[in-house]
């Protein structure tokens, strides 16, 4: 199973019955998650740059306002979730096969805290472009990210230890080898967007680490996207 998530960030006032305080105020994240059994051209669940219209609706809607004065009483962390989740059903045109997964809104959170502290992270610098998307992409362009990588544990009750830092050495070194300051459509056999480096990352990983079960692994190309490929019996 395939998802992917937007990180979007907004300053905002409220008062909230239940603090005590009276009006304070927060830098919120809100990240939207999508998920998808399959991938679609060029192996996206959805273009992030889709997703640009619920930016907009926070910066217009949400950002440097009292959100007492725009959802009334309601108007904690959660209920924000509540109301862009009404706002993303109604306006997010999803391919068939999309769904729209749930949106969380943390207060003065990064929108990482769904990464469980004992995931492995790793970094890698590299080139890419994305072919089929038409020259007006900008992704069509060769560019580069700072990509984060993260294997993250499973950690069922029945598991037991996932795994030890050592035993993604491996992991590590292919990571080194493979894709830190390369031009990754040199040698990666389909589109190197997020979702396909994902799911290769997570099938090497069951290939070559026999002894270490992953839950999922999430690559991210921007600090505000991600796209992460899971073990179906766990999406
Ligand atoms: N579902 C996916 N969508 C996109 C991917 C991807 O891997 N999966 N990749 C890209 C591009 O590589 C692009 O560089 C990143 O796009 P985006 O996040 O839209 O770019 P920015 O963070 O630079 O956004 P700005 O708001 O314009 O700064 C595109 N889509």
């Amino acid at each position: 199973m395939y998802s992917i998530g937007v990180i979007h960030r907004f300053d905002a006032a409220h008062l909230v019955s239940a603090v005590a305080r009276g009006l304070h105020g927060h830098t919120f994240t809100a990240v939207t998650r999508l998920k998808a059994d399959r991938l679609r051209a060029p192996g996206f669940v959805v273009d992030f740059g889709a997703l640009k219209v619920i930016a907009r609706y926070i910066d217009a809607t949400l950002d440097h306002r009292n959100l007492n004065e725009v959802l009334g009483e309601m108007s904690a962390g959660r209920d924000v979730a509540t109301h862009l989740l009404g706002w993303c059903r109604s306006n997010l045109e999803l391919p068939d096969g999309v769904t729209l997964a749930g949106v969380v809104v943390s207060e003065g959170g990064t929108g990482w805290e769904d990464v469980p502290l004992t995931s492995w992270r790793r970094r890698f610098e590299a080139a890419h472009h994305l072919p089929g998307l038409g020259d007006a992409h900008k992704c069509s362009r060769v560019h580069g990210h700072t990509y984060q990588v993260f294997a993250i544990p499973d950690e069922s009750p029945d598991v037991g230890t996932a795994f030890a830092d050592e035993m993604l050495i491996p992991l590590d070194n292919y990571l080194k080898e493979g894709f830190n300051y390369r031009y990754l459509n040199e040698w990666f056999p389909v589109p190197p967007t997020s979702e396909n480096l994902a799911q290769h990352l997570f099938a090497w990983c069951e290939e070559h680490l026999p002894k270490v079960r992953l839950a999922a692994v999430r690559v991210s190309e921007t600090p505000s996207t991600w796209a992460e490929y899971r073990r179906k019996d766990l999406s």
